[in-house]
């Protein structure tokens, strides 16, 4: 994944400029940054969810307008449960994620069943799959929405904010789910503000703070980032007696 001098807004309004990124094949990366600094529009650009406003995006190689097929990325969106709709079934939902990699005419089969299990499987909720969806609890409903994902077996997964609002023990069955798929060598993007609940899982970090990228490098070298950021913020202007006073906090990864 490529993007050069890229910018991704709404109706012709920029939210993310000037931005330079490229994730490696098997990557983990981690986009860290405040509410509203454009995380969200950043990687919806990478799907063509957001728009693309200037510069260059490629997606395993190809520039993301002539990028056919749309199953290679796979998208986990955020904020999104899967109470409140129609009814189904657990599995029913999976199966949703191999619909739009067939032509109309070919509907699923018993075929799709196998990929499907698999799917749970990978999120440890093989034993679920009859249950109505809405018996789930909110963690497992995120890792109903990751099944769906990843049931058409795409090569980067795109997600937003997997392990918000969900409890510890959720968010620790969803990293392990992480760390199983960076291994498997899926290439993952992942907005988060729970940096700490990815540990071990993320390779590089991203962050992001009002439209643009302000660090891009290792989880080291991003407390570093931070502890600098820190020191800075606490060099406010001398106090009458020579000493400095502390000015602000920063914000960054909780
Ligand atoms: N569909 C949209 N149309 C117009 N503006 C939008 C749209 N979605 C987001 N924005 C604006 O883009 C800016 C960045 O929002 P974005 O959701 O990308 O931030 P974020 O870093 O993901 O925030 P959060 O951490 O709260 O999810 C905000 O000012 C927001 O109001």
């Amino acid at each position: 994944m490529r993007l050069h001098q890229a910018a991704f807004g709404y109706q012709g309004r920029p939210v993310v400029t000037d931005v330079d990124l490229s994730v490696r094949r098997g990557e983990v990366v981690a986009v860290l940054g405040p509410n509203g600094s454009g995380k969200t529009t950043l990687v919806k650009g990478l799907l063509g969810l957001s728009e693309h406003l200037s510069g260059e995006v490629s997606v395993l190689g190809t520039p993301l307008a002539r990028l056919r097929d749309r199953t290679r990325v796979g998208y986990v969106p955020q904020r999104h449960t899967l109470t409140g709709g129609v009814r189904a079934t657990v599995l029913e939902v999976v199966l949703t994620g191999l619909l739009s990699s067939r032509p109309w005419w070919r509907p699923l089969g018993r075929d799709a069943l196998t990929p499907a299990l698999a799917a749970l499987d990978t999120v440890g909720l093989a034993d679920r799959a009859r249950f109505d969806v809405e018996t789930l609890s909110g963690g497992q409903q995120r890792r109903v929405l990751i099944a769906r994902a990843l049931v058409a077996r795409p090569e980067v997964l795109v997600m937003d904010e997997p392990t918000a609002g969900v409890d510890r023990t959720s968010q620790q069955v969803l990293a392990g789910v992480l760390r199983r798929l960076g291994e498997a060598g899926t290439t993952m993007v992942v907005v988060t503000h729970e940096l700490s609940a990815l540990r071990g899982v993320v390779d590089r970090i991203v962050e992001v703070d009002s439209g643009h990228l302000t660090y891009d490098g290792t989880p080291e070298g991003y407390a570093v980032h931070q502890a600098e950021l820190a020191r800075a913020a606490g060099r406010g202007p001398a106090a009458p007696d020579g000493r400095h006073t502390r000015t602000g906090e920063t914000g960054g990864a909780r």
